[in-house]
């Protein structure tokens, strides 16, 4: 980190002056050119390659109060072997639960090479102590997570408490105590403005973020592309300033093939080719898996199979 950016987090004071003076967001630009790269069209032959990508870059989540061992087996086994009449199809990278299930996960994927996410810190709404947060980390870690998807105090950051923000992402960080990837959740659904996704996409990198991704899929709007443009935008900045490379993953509300498309031409258009790896960059999804897998089968055959021939994501 340089010098300057090293100071930034000595108080609340400076993490303001440095977040409100990054340079705004244009809102008319940014969506027109997420708009515009979402009109790209891709020949037959990337769409396959497009395709297998985004399955590897895939969270495959399930965040549910009535989320039970079997579920998330069930889930575990189709994230190893998405289609089994093709061992060719590519497994997930990651499977994303509530913590209590990652023990069930994580003896389900030994083996396997699909990492165990755990979402945490009182996800989705963040509303509880940072000690509670802390422990709920550790327990994740310690049960066997090896990425963790914490969420942001909205009300702090909205409140203009950014050191408060700043403190809690570093102190999961360090409860990851470097066996878990850091996923830090911004919710730009409740950000209100463009410029405070720019300003919460610093402040989670600067604070150690992994990852910085959008939305818990629990509050609309989740996941855009204008958002994540915003958010492609901070990494590729954030590597130039720090030499530190931090992956992106939209989340919440991409459901089909075609969006997942859209979300790796603007991966590829912003940050850069760098960033088209599961290293850096996951699309986090309940829904999604089913339809890449139809898309996949009729590229391979000509013909989609019935509705009902992949189980259900
Ligand atoms: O992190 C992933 C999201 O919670 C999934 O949201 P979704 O159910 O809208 O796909």
């Amino acid at each position: 980190m340089t010098a300057p950016l090293a100071e930034v987090a000595a108080s609340n004071a400076s993490l303001r002056a440095f977040l409100h003076g990054l340079p705004g967001v244009d809102r008319v630009g940014a969506e027109a050119r997420a708009a515009m790269l979402g009109t790209r069209s891709i020949k037959t032959t990337a769409k396959k390659h497009a395709i297998d990508l985004a399955i590897r870059m895939l969270d495959l989540t399930t965040l549910e109060g009535a989320d039970t061992p079997g579920k998330v087996r069930a889930m575990c086994a189709k994230a190893v072997r998405p289609d089994p009449s093709d061992p060719d199809a590519p497994s997930v990278a990651a499977v994303c639960v509530y913590p209590d299930l990652v023990p069930v996960a994580v003896a389900a994927l030994q083996g396997t090479g699909v990492k165990v996410a755990s979402v945490a810190t009182a996800f989705p709404s963040g509303r509880s102590s940072l000690n509670v947060k802390v422990a709920e980390t550790e327990y994740a870690v310690a049960a066997g997570a090896s990425e963790v998807d914490m969420v942001i105090d909205r009300g702090a950051f909205l409140a203009g408490d950014y050191l408060k923000v700043y403190e809690e992402i570093a102190a999961v960080k360090a409860a990851c105590a470097g066996r878990a990837h850091l996923k830090v959740i911004l919710e730009t659904g409740e950000l209100a403005t463009y410029d405070n996704v720019r300003r919460a996409s610093w402040l989670a990198m600067l604070a150690g973020a992994d990852f910085i991704k959008t939305s818990t899929g629990k509050v609309s709007p989740a996941a855009t592309p204008a958002v994540t443009l915003i958010m492609l935008e901070a990494v590729r900045g954030y590597l130039k300033a720090t030499g530190r490379r931090v992956g992106v993953k939209p989340a919440g509300g991409i459901r089909t093939t075609k969006d997942a498309i859209k979300y790796l031409v603007l991966v590829n258009e912003t940050a850069g080719p760098d960033w088209l790896d599961p290293e850096w960059f996951r699309l986090g999804a309940s829904s999604l898996l089913n339809d890449l897998l139809m898309q996949r089968q009729k590229l391979a055959t000509g013909r989609y199979a019935g509705p009902d021939y992949f189980t259900l994501d």
